[in-house]
């Protein structure tokens, strides 16, 4: 079977500082997969070459066999790569609903003009929109909140709502960078039984960074442990658990 993510010796340099060195992975469809590692390992650098925010130095990014490396975050969107990002990027003063509804921003087909004139194919596109949102917030138990502004909302249920809206675009790849900090244990869990969730309903691949390991041991089928922009080991949580590599480069140190 062909992975739906392929990424071969990816290598990233700042400069003289070389944030990645030659880091490769797969992701499979239907697959949470984890990329774990001190701070400053590379992580979120692997993200951003993963939606277009960084060009890697050398190495090659497919998604079901196309090459992206040098193609806009929006070209990545379109391709179906989403991405949520450490800090919030919702809008405080538009709704639940509102908000998620810009994530299938790239799926509307109607114009300014037919919004303006409310045609009947505009008015059809709009309310089978909000049917998919409201299917989405139904996932994250979030319906009864969808004429909610974001801006009263706690944090927590923020952090779910900005899941909800990558979800929205009905990516193929899900990428969620640390969707749990700054959580307690049940923010957490709830995050952690919606992502399991989404692949349920959707199928959809993620890869996910997390500094929050029991979360990440729970969810991921696999993890990929890096340190100092390398790869380390990659396996299921039980194998990375017990690999003395991963233990002496990221467990040991990480307390
Ligand atoms: N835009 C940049 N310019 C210069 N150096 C950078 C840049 N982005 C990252 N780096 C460097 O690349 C290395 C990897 O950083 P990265 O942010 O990817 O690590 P990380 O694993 O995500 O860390 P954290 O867990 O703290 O978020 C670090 O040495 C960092 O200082």
């Amino acid at each position: 079977m062909t992975s739906l993510l392929e990424v071969r010796d990816l290598s990233v340099s700042f400069g003289g500082v070389k944030a990645l060195s030659g880091v490769s992975f797969d992701v499979k469809a239907g697959e949470i997969f984890s990329i774990i590692g001190p701070n400053g390992a590379g992580k979120t650098t692997i993200f951003n070459c993963l939606s277009g925010l960084y060009r890697p130095t050398a190495g090659a990014i497919r998604l079901e066999g196309r090459d992206l490396v040098g193609l806009p975050p929006k070209d990545l969107a379109t391709l179906g790569i989403a991405r949520t990002f450490q800090n919030l990027g919702l809008f405080e003063h538009l709704t639940v609903m509102e908000n998620v509804l810009l994530g299938r921003h790239h799926l509307m087909a109607t114009s300014l003009l037919g919004n303006a004139l409310r045609l009947r194919s505009t008015v059809r596109e709009e309310r089978e929109n909000r049917a998919r949102v409201s299917e989405i917030l139904e996932i994250f138990s979030l319906a009864r909140e969808a004429d909610t502004p974001i801006g009263v909302l706690p944090y927590g249920v923020r952090k779910l709502i900005e899941i909800a809206r990558a979800l929205a675009m009905e990516p193929k790849l899900l990428l969620l960078d640390e969707p749990v900090a700054g959580m307690n244990h049940e923010e957490t869990h709830r995050i952690s039984e919606a992502i399991l969730d989404v692949r349920r309903r959707h199928g959809t691949g993620m890869v996910l960074v997390e500094h929050d390991m029991r979360m990440v041991m729970t969810i991921s089928d696999r993890l990929m442990a890096i340190d100092f922009g390398q790869h380390v080991a990659t396996g299921t949580p039980h194998e990375i658990q017990n690999d003395p590599r991963v233990i002496e480069a990221y467990l040991g140190r990480a307390a």
